[in-house]
C-alpha cells in the first residue's frame, strides 16, 4: 500500500547540496510513498563539487533523535548510512538493540564519490563486529565490499566470493553493487536462501551523486511497503535506474539523481 503513512527511519549524514545522505533518503521515502523520519549524526559541508567539512554530533544527541523516534513512532524499516565514528556505530546499535525495529538496512557508507572519507579508519572494526551483524540487509559498493572482506574485486564472480564472506558476518542478506566495475551495472544479493543477480544497462551519465543513498532508501521503503527482500530490491533498482537516466544538471560537479522526474505536472 502506498499511502505515504507507513513510517520509514533514515539515521544518516546530511548533504548540504541535497543530492546524498539524509535528504537523498527523504526524497526517495516520498517519492515511494513512505513516511520519512530521520537521526542525523553528523553534518557535512557539501556540494555537487565535494565535501568540505565534516562534524559530527554527539553520542548524547543521536540517542535523543533515537529515544524520540522510537518512543513515538515504531519505524517499519531503517536505513543506516554514514555513521563515521567507533563511539556513534556503538550508540546506534545500543538503540537498535533496545527498541528493536524490525528491518535494518545498512549501506556501509565509507568514501565520498569525490574522495572525501566519511567513515575514520578506526570505525571499521565496529562497522563489521557490531552493525553489519544486526542488518537484516547490507548494501555495500565494490570498495566497501573491498574494505570489509579484504579482496580485490574485478569481477562479478569475485562480487559473488565477496558476498559469501560478508554474509559469514552475520546479515540475512548482502547486495554487492557493481556501479564501480565497467560494463553492465550488475548488483548482486545473496542470502542463505537467496541468490539473485539484478543487471541493467550502464547509463552514461556525469551526474550520479546519490545513488547509493537512493538505493537503500529505496529498498527501505519497499520493504517497509511490505514486499519481500527479492521483489524490494528489483524495484529499487529500476527505480535508481530510472532516477539516474533522468539526472540533471545543477550546480557545478557532479548533479543529483532524479526523484521526481514521472510526478504529474514535471516537465
Ligand atoms: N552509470 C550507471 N548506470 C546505471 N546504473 C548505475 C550506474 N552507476 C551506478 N549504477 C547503479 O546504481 C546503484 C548504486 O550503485 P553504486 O555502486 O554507484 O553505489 P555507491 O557507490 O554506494 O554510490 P555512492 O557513490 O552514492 O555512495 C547500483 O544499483 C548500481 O548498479
Ligand atoms: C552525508 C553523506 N552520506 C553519504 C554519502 C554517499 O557517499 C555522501 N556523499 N554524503
Amino acid at each position: 500500500m502506498r499511502n505515504y503513512k507507513i513510517p520509514t527511519l533514515t539515521i544518516a549524514g546530511s548533504d548540504s547540496s541535497g543530492g546524498a545522505g539524509v535528504q537523498a533518503d527523504l526524497k526517495t521515502f516520498s517519492a515511494i510513498g513512505t513516511y520519512g523520519m530521520s537521526v542525523i549524526t553528523a553534518i557535512t559541508a557539501q556540494n555537487t563539487m565535494g565535501v568540505f567539512d565534516v562534524e559530527e554530533l554527539s553520542r548524547n544527541i543521536i540517542k535523543e533523535q533515537m529515544k524520540a523516534v522510537f518512543e513515538d513512532i515504531m519505524p517499519k524499516a531503517v536505513k543506516i548510512g554514514m555513521v563515521s565514528s567507533p563511539e556513534i556505530i556503538l550508540e546506534i546499535v545500543d538503540n537498535l538493540k533496545k527498541y528493536k525495529p524490525e528491518t535494518i538496512v545498512v549501506d556501509p557508507v565509507m568514501i565520498s564519490k569525490s574522495g572525501y572519507s566519511l567513515l575514520r579508519p578506526e570505525a571499521k572494526e565496529n562497522l563489521i563486529k557490531y552493525l553489519i551483524p544486526i542488518a537484516y540487509l547490507i548494501t555495500p559498493n565494490v570498495p566497501e565490499a573491498e574494505e570489509i572482506t579484504g579482496m580485490k574485486i574485478e569481477t562479478v564472480e569475485d562480487m559473488k566470493k565477496a558476498g559469501k564472506k560478508i554474509l559469514d558476518l552475520g546479515p540475512k542478506y548482502v547486495l554487492v553493487k557493481g556501479g564501480h566495475l565497467d560494463g553492465d551495472a550488475v548488483d548482486v544479493l545473496m542470502g542463505e536462501d537467496i541468490f539473485e543477480v539484478f543487471t541493467s544497462e550502464r547509463l552514461d551519465r556525469k551526474n550520479t551523486h546519490g545513488t547509493g543513498c537512493t538505493l537503500s532508501s529505496a529498498i527501505t521503503s519497499h520493504i517497509a511497503l511490505g514486499y519481500d527482500v527479492v521483489e524490494a530490491v528489483r524495484r529499487s533498482k529500476e527505480y535508481i535506474t530510472e532516477a539516474i537516466r533522468h539526472s540533471f544538471d545543477i550546480g557545478h560537479g557532479v548533479g543529483p539523481v532524479n526523484h521526481f522526474y514521472k510526478f504529474e505536472g514535471i516537465e
